[in-house]
């Protein structure tokens, strides 16, 4: 870490998590050089988002405001329903949506009433890992889904042994409900990986001194 925190050609690192058991989290990804953290997983990172400054932001969650501003332009006090309270996607997730206006309610497995508390969201983000856990009836009608969750089944329509992607809520039933919906595959993904090279672009820009192309990050 060392090595790439000091070579000037580098300008960002990820650690793909989980790491394997024997190894610390907390102290590996928080000795990624902050400027570098093209993840945001750095506390200093995590610290500047959560009180508006200007930071690294985690991909996922990122991804997912974009397509969020590019649908509705502006999401300012719009009820916002996120599902799911992890440190990669469900906290980042709320503190931007928060930072663009949304009223943000965090959901967790601990939540009376998800279905009641769903049914109140302009905005849905369903950040789980549970497959097709989020039913069309628990969504208001008009709300805007994003499916954040990759899970893989059993898929045996296709053959013995053959597995398919699906998300955190069920495609078919909420499609028919939502205003608008990501799918699994096609969604939240191919966006993680266009921010994460975004994020890269924008470590670079800053790294030298060099405007910022504009929508690149929050
Ligand atoms: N598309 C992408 O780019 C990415 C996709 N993912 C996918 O997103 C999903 C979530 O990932 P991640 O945040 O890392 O997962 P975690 O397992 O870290 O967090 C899951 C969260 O869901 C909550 N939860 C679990 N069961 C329920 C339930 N029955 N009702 C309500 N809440 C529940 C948990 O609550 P509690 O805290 O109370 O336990 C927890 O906060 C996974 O499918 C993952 O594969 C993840 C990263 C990137
Ligand atoms: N430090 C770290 N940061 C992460 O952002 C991170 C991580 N660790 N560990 C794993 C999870 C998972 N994740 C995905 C990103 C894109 C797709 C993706 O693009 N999926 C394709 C499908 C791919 C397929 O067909 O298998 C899609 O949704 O269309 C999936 C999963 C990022 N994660």
């Amino acid at each position: 870490m060392d090595q790439l925190n000091n070579d000037p050609a580098v300008h960002g690192i990820l650690v793909q998590l989980p790491l394997p058991g024997h190894l610390n989290e907390d102290l590996i990804i928080n000795s990624i050089a902050p400027e570098k953290d093209v993840d945001g997983f750095h506390i200093s990172n995590v610290g500047l988002l959560g009180t508006g400054q200007k930071s690294m932001v985690p991909c996922t969650p990122l991804g997912c405001l974009m397509m969020l501003r590019d649908h509705h332009g502006s999401i300012s006090g719009m009820n916002a329903v996120v599902i799911g309270r992890s440190n990669i996607v469900g906290k980042p997730m709320a503190q931007l949506l928060l930072n663009d206006s949304a009223t943000v309610t965090i959901a967790h497995s601990r939540t009376k009433d998800l279905p009641g508390v769903v049914k109140q969201a302009d905005i849905v983000v369903a950040a789980v890992g549970r497959p097709e856990m989020v039913p069309g009836d628990w969504i208001k009608e008009g709300a805007t889904v994003i499916d954040v969750g990759i899970n893989r089944i059993d898929a045996p329509e296709k053959g013995e042994g053959k597995t398919r992607l699906v998300g955190d809520v069920h495609f078919e039933s909420a499609a028919k409900v939502a205003g608008a919906i990501t799918p699994v595959p096609g969604g939240v993904g191919p966006m993680t990986i266009a921010c994460l090279l975004a994020n890269t672009v924008t470590a670079c820009c800053r790294a030298n001194g060099l405007e910022e192309p504009e929508g690149l990050t929050a």
